[in-house]
């Protein structure tokens, strides 16, 4: 395979200048392994126990010194990597601009493991399936829109059943924690991750981590099986417990350690997939026999890179229900308003799709969106028209928007949560008072409902479609697991693939106002947006400049596909 391909014209001559420095210095790109293509080696004919490798084609380690690869990694993504992680980072690069950001593998440290048949072979549910394993190169595109010139951009390790796997199944100790907040689903992933590994595997020794990651350190493991796990998926919350804080990965290794752990799976947002890469690296450091998969959860929906989190669709569907509710309150008042709160912290996502859904909001307030309330084209105004319009309105809001509007009139106290999570105001508490204030200025009759249904959203067990996508997640997961990777597992343009986890924890996707999405919303409520010109041109700027870097296709919204 060719490499070195992505040479981007806009730093063509930087990039030239760096890498005849790198080769004056004598440093380069440091090839850990180097694998054969399939055609050279298949599977059938490896000798028994000897390590099939876990790619074709050369496995590079990144550094600060193998500058090339990691500008064109950092080139053909608008992710924002840090010279820490590089070390950890594993690139192909291929023809016509093909990068390939890799999972970790067992094999990049322990190049000697044996290998053993997938026990999937033997199932007699799968005997049907076309093609029992995937394709051992197939690899998931970050972008699919792209234009007929454009480089082919970055890649992952599509997800699913290899033929060989890094682990014997009665010598597995998988063991399971749920960290963060609650999340529809929870429930679901952790019960098809015990009967998943029983079931295709026949794994019997599964552990539940109690309490989130200080659980690793302070609680006994509790056994799981299928049975115990059985009814689980009909419960909202987590049987394992939750919580935030606590990772200390020194105390959490040593107890995956000294326990016999060689699998662990990690369901969680964002600072979760933080905490999962640094105990990837401790375990990798002290040259252990263990992968770890992570499962991303966020009700908010604003994990970088994967399609939709699982939780999400429950999440908006449940929030019908308030939205109704807001809406009889008001509809059936004279001058009424309704007023919901929903769940983001740091994006829109669950507010935009349950007022797009819904059809009864008038006015969707989001953190990416700032808003004000007096003056020209603000919320008083609009507020005032729609009740001379049609007697009555529903606003949603969520629960991160208006935060720097509400700690003009509220001093911040700037407290935090125990994941060092800022907490939040109550934007819907304070909206309410403020537009009670101003109706009562204005001498106008009016009554407001407002509803805050943020945590029983959360607390209910996930709908059909977030089960069978729980389902697909940790198959997914224990696939990759036994097949020796560590990575965060989701959904890509609507496959499943392996993805790094420096990917999914160095941004987090925001509702962009400047996508038809939030142009659709907008038209739908006919809401003012809330922005000058000016804004619209700074917003525009900053998704050029994002475009840009990221030259193998324009970058578009979460779900505009
Ligand atoms: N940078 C980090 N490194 C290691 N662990 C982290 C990091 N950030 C958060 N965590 C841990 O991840 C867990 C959940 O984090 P939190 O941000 O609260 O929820 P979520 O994973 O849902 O985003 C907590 O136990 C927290 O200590
Ligand atoms: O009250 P808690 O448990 O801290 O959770 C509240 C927060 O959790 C969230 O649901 C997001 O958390 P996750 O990303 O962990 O799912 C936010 O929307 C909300 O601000
Ligand atoms: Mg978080």
């Amino acid at each position: 395979m060719a490499s070195s391909h992505i040479i981007l014209p806009k730093e063509e001559e930087e990039e030239e200048k760096e890498a005849a420095a790198v080769a004056e210095a004598g440093l380069g790109v440091g090839v850990e392994a180097d694998h054969d293509s399939p055609a050279q080696r298949p599977y059938q004919e490896q000798a028994p126990g000897k390590a099939a490798l876990p790619f074709s084609a050369t496995c590079v380690r990144i550094s600060r010194d193998s500058y090339p690869n990691l500008r064109a990694l950092r080139n053909a993504s608008t992710m924002a990597l840090h010279d820490d992680d590089a070390a950890f980072v594993k690139i192909e690069e291929g023809d016509f601009g093909y990068v390939l950001d890799d999972v970790p593998h067992l094999t990049d440290y322990l190049p000697d493991l044996p290998t053993f048949p997938n026990p999937l072979q033997d199932h007699p549910a799968y005997s049907t399936v076309k093609q029992y394993f995937v394709n051992a190169d197939d690899t998931v595109p970050e972008k699919v829109v792209v234009q007929k010139n454009s480089p082919r951009g970055v890649h992952f390790r599509r997800a699913g059943p290899r033929q060989r796997v890094y682990f014997e199944s009665e010598e597995v100790k998988a063991c399971i924690v749920t960290c963060g907040g609650l999340c529809p689903g929870l429930n679901t992933v952790i019960r098809e991750l015990v009967c998943g590994l029983s079931h295709m595997y026949n794994v019997s020794n599964v552990f539940g981590i109690q309490n989130g990651y200080k659980g690793f350190y302070s609680s006994n493991y509790l056994p799981m099986t299928p049975k115990s796990v059985n009814d689980i998926h009909k419960r909202g919350g987590t049987v394992l417990g939750t919580s935030r804080g606590g990772h200390d990965t020194k105390k959490i290794v040593d107890n995956i350690q000294d326990r016999g752990i060689n699998q662990v799976y990690i369901i969680g947002g964002d600072g979760t997939q933080k905490g999962a890469y640094e105990i990837y690296k401790e375990i990798r450091r002290r040259g252990l026999h263990v992968a770890v998969a992570g499962i991303p959860k966020t009700i908010d929906n604003d994990i970088a890179v994967i399609d939709k989190s699982f939780g999400f669709d429950t999440a908006v569907e449940e929030a019908q229900r308030a939205i109704n509710a807001a809406h009889v309150e008001a509809s059936s008042a004279e001058n009424g308003i309704g007023l919901v709160k929903l769940m983001g912290r740091y994006s829109g996502f669950i507010a935009m799709y349950a007022t797009l859904a819904s059809r009864d909001v008038d006015c969707c307030l989001i953190p990416e969106s700032p808003f004000y309330l007096e003056g020209e084209g603000g919320l008083f105004e609009y507020i005032d028209r729609r009740l001379k319009e049609n007697n009555h309105m529903v606003i949603v809001v969520a629960e991160g928007a208006g935060q720097d509007l509400i700690a003009q009139s509220i001093p911040a106290a700037d407290q935090q949560d125990a994941s060092g999570n800022k907490l939040l105001l109550d934007v819907g508490l304070w909206l309410t008072h403020k537009i009670k204030d101003y109706c009562k200025s204005k001498k106008m009759e009016m009554t407001i409902k407002y509803i805050d249904p943020t945590y029983m959203i959360r607390a209910i067990p996930s709908n059909a479609s977030d089960n069978v996508y729980c389902t697909l997640l940790a198959h997914s997961a224990i696939h990759g697991a036994m097949a020796g990777y560590s990575f965060t597992v989701g959904m890509v343009n609507g496959r499943h693939a392996y993805i790094p986890f420096h990917r999914v924890t160095s941004t987090r996707n925001k509702v962009r106002i400047t996508d038809r999405m939030w142009a659709r919303l907008l038209s739908s409520t006919n809401q003012p947006s809330f922005l000058s010109q000016k804004d619209i041109d700074a917003a525009r700027e900053a998704d050029k400049a994002a475009n840009a870097k990221n030259q193998s296709a324009p970058a578009l919204a979460n779900g505009e596909k």
